[in-house]
C-alpha cells in the first residue's frame, strides 16, 4: 500500500501535485535540485490548498496527509513506497535522475514519471528495476484537473500498473490507462494535434491569436468537456465527419518540424507566463489575476461537470 511518497522536481506541476496527494492523506516529500524552486513550491502549497478547499475535497484526517520539503535526495526517497519524478521533459536529466536514485531505494519502491510523452519503455532502460516503473502523467494545473494517464512500458509490471491506478482512484481521481506506450500518451497526441492546426492557423494570418482562441474556446472547448469526441462524432453524424473529412484533412497542418513562430520566440527566451511573454504578454500582477480567475472558473465549471453545481 502506498503511503510515502517522492516528487523529485518542483516546478510547473511538482506544488499542485505536492498539495493534491497530501490532500489524499498521503505522506509527501518534495524535492529539488534548485532551492529557489523549493521556496516557490512552498509559497504555493498555501495557494493550492485554498483552491482544493473550493473543489469541496475534504482535508485528511490529523496526522496524516503532510508535504516536507527537502533539499537532500537521499532523505526525499528514504523509505518511499512511491516517487514522482518530475523534472524537465529531457532524457538525460531524467535518466540522471533515476541513476542517482537506484541505490537509494527500495527494489519494490515504485518509480513514476511524469514525462508529457517520453514512451516509459525508454525511461526504463535507465533503471535497474524496470518492472517498477510506470508513466503517470498529470495534467496542468494538477491539484484541480483530476485525470491522470497510466502507461505501462515494455517492462513494467501488470501489477506496477493496477498499484498506481488504484492509488489515483483511491484520493478520488480519475485514472485512464493507456494501452500502448506511444509517444505523447493519449492526452497530448490529441492537445498536439489541435496545437499544431492553431498555430499554424496563427503563423499563416488566417485569424488573430485573440480570435483564435474564443473560437476554440466557446466553439470546441466548452462543449468537449461535456461531449468527448468519439461522443461528438455521433452526435453531428459519422456522415457529416466522412464527408468534411474527405476534403479537410489533407488540407490540415502536417508539419514534422517545430513551427516557426515557436522557434523564434523561444529563441528570444520568450515562454509564456513563466518569463512574462510568450503568445502574449503578462505583466506579474496580470499573471497573479490570470491565474486565480482561471482556478475560479476551473473549480466552477469542474462543480458543474460533477453534478454538485
Ligand atoms: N508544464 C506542463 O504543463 C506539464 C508538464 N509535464 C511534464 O512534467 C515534467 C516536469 O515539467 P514542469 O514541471 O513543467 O517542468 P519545470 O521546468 O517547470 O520544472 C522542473 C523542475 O525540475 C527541477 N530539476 C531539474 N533537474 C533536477 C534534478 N536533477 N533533480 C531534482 N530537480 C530537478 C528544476 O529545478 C525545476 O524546478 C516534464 O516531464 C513535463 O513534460 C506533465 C504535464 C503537464
Ligand atoms: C502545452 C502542453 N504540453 C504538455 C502538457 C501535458 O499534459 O503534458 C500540457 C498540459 O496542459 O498539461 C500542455 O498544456
Amino acid at each position: 500500500m502506498i503511503q510515502r511518497i517522492a516528487i523529485i522536481g518542483l516546478g510547473t506541476m511538482g506544488p499542485g501535485m505536492a498539495a493534491r496527494l497530501a490532500r489524499g492523506g498521503l505522506q509527501v516529500a518534495a524535492y529539488d535540485v534548485a532551492p529557489v524552486a523549493i521556496e516557490r513550491a512552498r509559497s504555493m502549497l498555501g495557494v493550492a490548498d485554498s483552491v482544493l478547499d473550493a473543489l469541496g475535497i475534504a482535508p485528511p484526517q490529523a496526522g496524516v496527509g503532510t508535504v516536507r520539503f527537502t533539499d537532500d535526495l537521499g532523505d526525499a526517497v528514504s523509505g518511499a513506497d512511491l516517487i514522482i519524478e518530475n523534472v524537465p521533459e529531457n532524457i538525460s536529466v531524467k535518466a540522471d535522475v533515476y541513476r542517482a536514485i537506484d541505490s537509494l531505494i527500495a527494489s519494490d519502491t515504485i518509480v513514476a514519471s511524469d514525462t508529457s510523452g517520453i514512451p516509459i519503455t525508454k525511461l526504463q532502460e535507465h533503471i535497474s528495476h524496470p518492472e517498477r516503473m510506470v508513466g503517470m502523467h498529470w495534467s496542468n494545473p494538477p491539484h484541480i484537473i483530476p485525470m491522470i494517464e497510466v502507461i505501462a512500458g515494455e517492462k513494467t509490471a501488470p501489477q506496477t500498473v493496477t498499484t498506481i491506478r488504484d492509488l489515483i482512484r483511491s484520493i478520488g481521481l480519475l485514472p485512464v490507462v493507456v494501452k500502448k506506450d506511444v509517444p505523447g500518451f493519449v492526452e497530448n497526441r490529441v492537445l498536439y494535434a489541435l496545437l499544431r492546426e492553431a498555430v499554424d492557423l496563427v503563423e499563416r494570418g488566417v485569424i488573430d491569436p485573440e480570435d483564435l482562441d474564443t473560437c476554440v474556446s466557446w466553439g470546441i472547448g466548452y462543449k468537449i468537456a461535456v461531449i468527448g469526441p468519439m461522443a461528438l462524432l455521433d452526435m453531428a453524424g459519422l456522415d457529416i465527419y466522412k464527408s468534411v473529412s474527405s476534403f479537410l484533412n489533407a488540407d490540415l497542418s502536417n508539419r514534422d518540424d517545430v513551427a516557426p513562430m515557436v522557434l523564434e520566440k523561444t529563441n528570444a527566451s520568450k515562454f509564456g507566463i513563466k518569463s512574462g511573454e510568450g503568445m502574449f504578454s503578462y505583466t506579474p500582477e496580470q499573471t497573479k489575476a490570470l491565474q486565480g480567475e482561471r482556478a475560479r472558473k476551473l473549480v466552477a465549471v469542474r462543480r458543474i461537470l460533477e453534478g454538485r453545481g
